[in-house]
């Protein structure tokens, strides 16, 4: 299908993502999951704590008398438990994390006691209290479902997946990625660039963009205008499960990716967005290889990047909610109201409020380096006061939080 009027930004989303089954998945040492999506739920493998500890440094009391005195006949250290019980009337030394004998029903903490020989007695404001007692199983039982399939594992779920008894956990594999710049304007080396040239910067950006969602990332080019050079690109990719290109995309004479891919094979789905920057967008397929057209413009490059290649990398990678995530704030300065297409505006955030950059041209790195956000301003929106809210993207990890 291919559609040559402008359609919106979350329809075209939605239809990348449809066009794609996540990968099959892998098994990998949990050390080596950050960033990663879970394949399976995590089922607890043990309780935490597997019995009753204590959640601070005193003595573990016996819970018929919680006023003392009472006789201490030993210690429980982390990691060395009292073995013996306690009687009325007894008491042991006892660290955080260390489990408590049997018997023992309270925590007397160290700055509310007075030890003098083997006799305890109250010195503080406060008795002792089962209060500071983690009851066996109160964080997580065996058997509970802790994380489902598709969420994403970050260094709490690491820790969470370790201390319910895993050294490994299934994950999706990620996509083989190839990146390739094409025109016959770009330089290869950015030290050496003559007036009719630019140097070929999208590339590594969208490798970088895209780099904790791919298993790899190949770079090909600069290409130069021409069909037979494009065509032989896309030989090139090799095993390669997305293919990126930028540029080339639009109306003009030498704008030749289109053609390329279809003399390649490739069947082109869509390439026309309801959004600026970054209206010229074609997706392609050739057997299982997906191939995203992204414009050439470095700004519009990265905002469709950011919005259709790490989406759909995310999706494959097995991701629950691969979408980048918004949040409502308070304007710092007004904004103008919108034309006819959904616009992302480069933003800085700070301090609870956001505040849009002048500089909308979609050329203009030094404004997208300035920013960690964009506002996003759907289309036909009147313009809105400094103090209103906006829907905004954070930039950092991809747009997930
Ligand atoms: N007559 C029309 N002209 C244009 C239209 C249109 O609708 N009608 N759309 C404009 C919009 S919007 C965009 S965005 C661009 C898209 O152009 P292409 O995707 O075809 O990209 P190019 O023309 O090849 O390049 C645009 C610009 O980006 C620079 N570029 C390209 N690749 C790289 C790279 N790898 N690293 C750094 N910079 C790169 C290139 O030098 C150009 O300056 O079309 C408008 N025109
Ligand atoms: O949409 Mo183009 O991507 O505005 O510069």
């Amino acid at each position: 299908m291919t559609l040559a009027t402008p359609i919106p930004l979350e329809e075209a989303q939605a239809h990348l993502i449809d066009l794609a089954r996540p990968l099959t998945s892998e098994i990998v040492p949990v050390e080596e999951a950050a960033g990663r999506y879970l394949a399976a739920d995590i089922i607890a493998r043990r309780s935490q704590p597997s019995g009753d500890l204590s959640a601070m440094d005193g003595f573990a009391v016996h819970g018929a008398n919680l006023a003392g005195p009472w006789h201490v006949i030993g210690e429980s250290a982390a990691g060395h438990p009292f073995e013996g019980s306690l009687a009325a009337g007894e008491a042991v030394s006892i660290s955080t994390g260390a489990l408590l004998p049997h018997g023992a029903g309270a925590i007397l903490i160290q700055e509310n006691s007075a030890l003098e020989g083997k006799t305890l007695c109250l010195a503080g404001s406060d008795a002792a209290t089962s209060a500071y007692i983690r009851r066996a199983g109160f964080d997580f039982a065996m058997g509970d479902k802790l994380l489902e399939s598709g969420s994403a594992l970050g260094p709490a779920q690491l820790a969470l997946a370790i201390a319910s008894g895993h050294a490994t956990l299934s994950v999706g594999r990620r996509a083989k990625l190839c990146v390739i710049d094409s025109g016959d304007e770009l330089a290869s080396d950015p030290t050496n660039v003559a007036p009719h040239q630019v140097p070929a910067s999208n590339r590594a950006m969208i490798a970088a963009l895209a780099a904790p969602f791919a298993a790899n990332c190949q770079g090909i080019g600069p290409v130069a205008d021409e069909k037979s050079a494009l065509i032989a690109a896309f030989e090139r990719t090799g095993n390669a499960e997305i293919i990126v290109t930028s540029g080339g995309a639009s109306v003009g004479d030498h704008d030749l990716v289109r053609p390329a891919l279809e003399e390649w094979g490739a069947t082109l789905d869509f390439w026309r967005i309801a959004m600026k920057p970054g209206k010229p967008l074609m997706v392609a397929r050739k057997g299982t290889q997906i191939v995203l057209g992204l414009p050439g413009n470095p700004v519009s490059s990265y905002v469709t990047a950011f919005f259709f290649l790490l989406p759909l990398l995310r999706h494959l990678a097995g991701a629950r909610e691969p979408m980048p995530q918004s949040l409502s704030v308070p304007l710092s300065e007004p904004i103008a109201q919108t034309g006819p297409r959904t616009e992302f505006i480069r933003a800085q955030m700070a301090n609870g409020s956001v505040c849009p950059l002048a500089q909308r041209d979609s050329s203009a790195l030094r404004t997208l380096a300035a920013s960690n956000a964009l506002i996003m301003r759907q289309a036909g929106t009147p313009a809105a006061k400094a103090g209103e809210a906006v829907l905004v993207y954070p930039l950092q990890n991809g747009g997930i939080a």
